[in-house]
């Protein structure tokens, strides 16, 4: 892992220099791009896949494209889309992590414990891991209070200085815009999405949840909070969503039987609710394993642990 220095020249990266003559092509340009469009199913299949081989191709991270990553406070969106980047990196791309709402130590911890599939890594595991994230893993680590377009250009920096393919802004609450500041919202959010395309950056953006009546009501797109375009510009909507209903039945149900049907429901969902370049939309059903912090596909699916030898996960009972 490698941490982004904070004194590099930032209005360089702020706004791209380039005149816009370069923007201007002859539109046979895209002839091919169009035979693609048509005749090219494989080219759905372009993108980095989620941890979850079920999910297929149905969800990708395609190149040039931002996912915004709505959820309820505490809901496992940061464990999440730590989790999404790992996997990423399993799959040869580079990612860099700009956090406001979590120390750089606590960030590593999680990846490290969902690398390692373990609650308490080996030092000789943790320096590995931490070898093995170097020139994979950025981080962005800002003290103090940060504005959207420093946002914008450390984006830039790390797609053009670092090659950077994943770039995860957590969250667009602590990037120097008020709640109320719709205009600015969307603003930061178009730029984003323009500095996505532009680049071929992937830009996830971890956003916050209104709570509807109760915290174990489903919640839906239409609950993000702010600007309602945020969730217009944006290319793809993830929704984190945490099984609380079961969390309180486990709590209070002790017949065992029941207890035995209530632990293979699904910890938590990650509901696709907009995809603008692929048309599935649904919910995925996970399952929270706390030791590893990782989310599995199944109720038995078994936790998987980062080979760093081969860089491919490994079930763990291989181990
Ligand atoms: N089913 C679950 N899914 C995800 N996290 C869970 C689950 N059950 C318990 N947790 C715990 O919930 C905590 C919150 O996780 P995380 O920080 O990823 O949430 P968040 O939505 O990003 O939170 P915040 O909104 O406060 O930033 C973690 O400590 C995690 O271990």
């Amino acid at each position: 892992m490698r941490v982004i220095p904070d004194d590099i020249d930032w209005n360089a990266y702020a706004s791209d220099e380039d005149d816009g003559r370069a923007d201007v092509r002859r539109a046979s340009d895209w002839a091919d791009a169009v035979a693609q469009y048509f005749h090219g199913e494989d080219e759905q299949v372009v993108g980095t896949p989620t941890p979850w081989g079920k999910v297929e191709n149905r969800i990708m991270f395609r190149p040039g494209e931002v996912t915004l990553w709505p959820g309820i406070n505490g809901h496992g969106k940061s464990g999440a889309v730590g989790f999404v980047m790992l996997n990423a990196m399993v799959s040869g791309a580079r990612a860099c992590i700009a956090s406001h709402e979590m120390a750089p130590e606590a960030t590593m911890s999680r990846m490290c414990r969902q690398a390692a599939g373990s609650n308490l890594p080996t030092i000789e595991l943790i320096e590995r891991f931490h070898r093995w994230t170097d020139d994979r893993l950025w981080l962005y680590v800002h003290r103090g209070a940060v504005t959207p377009q420093r946002m914008i250009a450390v984006s830039r920096y790390c797609r053009k200085e670092l090659g950077v393919d994943h770039m995860v802004i957590d969250s667009l609450m602590k990037c120097g815009i008020a709640p109320d500041d719709y205009n600015g919202q969307k603003t930061f959010v178009d730029g984003l999405c323009v500095l996505a395309r532009d680049t071929g950056l992937h830009i996830h953006l971890v956003h916050h949840l209104r709570k509807g009546e109760r915290e174990t009501d489903v919640p839906d797109k239409f609950g993000v909070k702010g600007a309602g375009e945020i969730t217009d510009l944006v290319d793809n909507v993830l929704i984190v969503f945490r099984n609380k209903r079961k969390e309180t039945q486990l709590e209070t149900e002790a017949d065992q039987k029941k207890r035995e049907e209530l632990v293979l429901l699904p910890d938590s969902f990650l509901i696709c609710a907009k995809q603008r370049h692929f048309t599935w939309e649904g919910k995925v059903s996970l399952w929270f394993d706390k030791d590893s912090q990782q989310l599995l596909e199944g109720p038995s699916a078994g936790r998987r642990y980062i080979d760093f030898a081969s860089g491919a996960w490994k079930q763990e009972w291989n181990r």
